[in-house]
């Protein structure tokens, strides 16, 4: 496995969280990882984007694909500075490059699985077949999060995208009776649960980060 795409079910449900938590778990395995995020909405100037915060959390270095500044799905963010994003084989082409320089590229997407990152509408789906990326989605913990899991795993399944499994990307500390059901419910489906990261880990500094984080995924491959 050399590329990882970490996508989720929607935004704001900890991919960047997870992609820093995978980074800081195969970093601890020995693993020389980069981190790419295609297209980084949300960000003016050289604000932190969420590589920045991979960074933050993990010391874990990546790169940006296209910056735009609207806090919104990449097209119509491109659309409102006149941009133009970048196309698929470009895209490839960076993964590639960095590809080279370490052992595995963390990929994560804007928002969830089918939201278009190129002009011609490819989705970070398209990316992951072109790159043969495995593919973790990042899921929430509370109620509704079982109908969107069940979506995003058969929208891969059906572009022929094997999960390599789900990580829930914030759990609360004092868990509702819904949320423990569900993370039953999703340990007992027939893609893997890889683990779940702590509320409150985007908090803890780098050293109690990395430290903690390989607890937090018990089945990721090394
Ligand atoms: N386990 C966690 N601990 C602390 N904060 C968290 C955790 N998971 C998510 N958050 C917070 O929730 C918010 C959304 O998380 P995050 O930025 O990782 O979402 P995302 O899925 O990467 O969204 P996007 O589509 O914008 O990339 C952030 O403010 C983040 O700090
Ligand atoms: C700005 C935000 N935090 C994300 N980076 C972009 C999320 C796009 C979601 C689009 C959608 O599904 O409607
Ligand atoms: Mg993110």
């Amino acid at each position: 496995m050399t590329v990882l795409v970490v996508t989720g079910t929607d935004t704001d449900v900890g991919k960047t969280i997870a992609t820093a938590a995978i980074a800081a778990a195969l970093t601890a395995a020995g693993r020389r990882v980069m981190v790419y995020k295609p297209t980084q909405t949300g960000v003016s100037g050289d604000e932190p984007g969420d590589v920045a915060e991979v960074e933050r959390l993990t010391g874990v270095l990546g790169e940006d694909g296209v910056r735009l500044v609207a806090p919104m799905a990449p097209r119509p963010a491109g659309a409102l500075e006149s941009a133009t994003l970048p196309r698929l084989d470009e895209h490839v082409e960076r993964v590639t490059r960095l590809e080279r320089s370490c052992d595995v590229v963390l990929v994560e997407g804007a928002g969830g699985l089918l939201v278009e990152l190129t002009e011609c509408g490819e989705t970070i789906a398209d990316l992951a077949r072109a790159v043969q990326a495995s593919v973790v989605v990042v899921v929430r913990s509370a109620l509704g999060t079982l109908n969107h899991t069940a979506l995003t795993l058969e929208a891969l399944q059906a572009r022929g995208i094997q999960p390599l499994g789900v990580v829930v990307g914030s759990w609360p500390s004092d868990p509702s009776t819904v949320e423990v059901s569900n993370r039953e419910t999703l340990k007992a489906g027939e893609v893997p649960m890889l683990g779940a990261i702590p509320a409150g880990a985007g908090q803890l500094s780098r050293a109690a980060f990395v430290a903690r984080a390989p607890g937090w995924l018990t089945q990721l491959p090394r």
